[in-house]
């Protein structure tokens, strides 16, 4: 019996096995090529790239799942324990290796490898550390897939969004970060739980750097389609400025509370993930607060910036921002929020 890094194989001669088993169908027209074989890697298969993978399993999002880690036994590991949930699972190949060349011709490269945050720690200190991964990373996965879509998740995830592209030489439709996909389900889900409504009827971005300078479009948050501040004012219901502004704190101290919960958040930015890449790979055309290259838009203009704004998402990657109302304050923050991004780019030298 022959075992690859990539798998278990049953032997050389599978293929015998196969035709003694199934009695081919005579006269059998060439499969339809009309569905494209879609494949995702997902570079570190610690405990985000592993929520990522599972959700991207179990939403059956792809026919193929690379897991690429620089450990090799813990990514043996995950690829065995996954594998043997086939039995419960859409069909999907799940293949490991530590050799980038596994990543070759992948539709969507997921990247979480890295350094995280201990506790009380800011997502930026990461920064250095995690620059120097990526100039191992970034070039091997735009050399065997040319032509893929970079999802970056991995923290300070806006500046590191922005290593990639310079890093991968990409067009900027075709790299993209998590950014604030995240922050906003926090932000929902708050919101929801305050109005005891379903968080999937509240609308409300939180849009900037996915981190401690993030902003909160209060004039954004619609449920079920009526916005929320403009019918206050009408109905004349009084709200505080100060319960808007706890809730925007409950957001940027949700993963600090969780980290000092539990060690590392997972569960939530594998769902943020996963929702990403199925607007992506299956051409949803739906809007996310997500890292993308922001220069030009909403006054941000003071350099090649990447930082979360509501943007539609398909098969090309980011296809578009798009223009919601900003208030002059929400502008300004939004502006501030994009410098210390850019204090952050200057330090690198790209
Ligand atoms: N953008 C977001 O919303 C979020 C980002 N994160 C970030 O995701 C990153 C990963 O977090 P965790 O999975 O909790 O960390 P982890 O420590 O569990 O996993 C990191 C993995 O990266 C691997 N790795 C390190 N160097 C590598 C290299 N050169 N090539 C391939 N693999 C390499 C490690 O072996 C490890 O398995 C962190 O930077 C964290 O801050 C975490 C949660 C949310
Ligand atoms: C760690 C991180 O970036 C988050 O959970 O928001």
């Amino acid at each position: 019996m022959h075992k690859t890094p990539s798998g278990s194989r049953l032997g050389a001669g599978d293929l015998d096995l196969t035709q003694a088993f199934f009695k081919p169908i005579s006269n059998a027209a060439a499969p339809s090529l009309t569905k494209r074989h879609a494949k995702i890697s997902v570079i570190g298969a610690g405990n985000v790239g592993m929520a990522i993978a599972q959700t991207i399993l179990t939403q059956d999002l792809t026919d193929e799942l690379v897991l690429v880690d620089a450990n090799s036994d813990k990514l043996r590991g995950e690829m065995l324990d996954l594998q043997h949930a086939a039995a419960f699972l859409p069909r999907t190949k799940i293949i490991a290796d530590v050799d980038y060349a596994v990543t070759v011709g992948s539709d969507l490269c997921i990247v979480t490898a890295g350094a995280r945050q201990i506790v009380g720690e800011s997502r930026l200190n990461l920064l250095h550390r995690n620059v120097a991964l990526f100039r191992n990373i970034i070039p091997p996965l735009a050399k065997h897939s040319p032509e893929t879509i970079l999802m970056i998740v991995s923290n300070p995830v806006d500046v590191l969004t922005y290593v990639a592209w310079k890093l991968s030489g990409f067009p900027s439709n075709r790299v993209v970060g998590t950014g604030t996909n995240l922050d906003s389900s926090r932000f929902r889900f708050l919101i929801a739980d305050h109005l005891d409504v379903n968080a999937q009827d509240v609308q409300a971005y939180i849009v900037g750097e996915h981190g401690d300078s993030s902003v909160a479009l209060w004039s954004s948050i619609s449920v079920g389609g009526v916005p929320v501040l403009s019918f206050l004012e009408k109905q004349q219901i009084a709200y505080e400025k100060e319960t808007l502004e706890s809730i925007h704190k409950a957001v940027i101290d949700s993963a600090y509370e969780v980290i000092s919960l539990k060690g590392y958040t997972s569960w939530a930015i594998g769902y943020s993930a996963a929702a990403l890449a199925k607007s992506i790979l299956r051409d949803q055309r739906k809007i996310h607060p997500v890292s993308v290259l922001a220069k030009g838009f909403y006054g941000v203009d003071g350099g090649d910036v990447f930082l979360s704004l509501p943007a539609q998402l398909g098969r090309g990657g980011v296809l578009g921002v798009t223009n919601v109302h900003l208030t002059d304050e929400e502008e300004q923050r939004l502006r501030d929020s994009a410098n210390t991004i850019l204090d952050l780019q200057g330090q690198l030298g790209l």
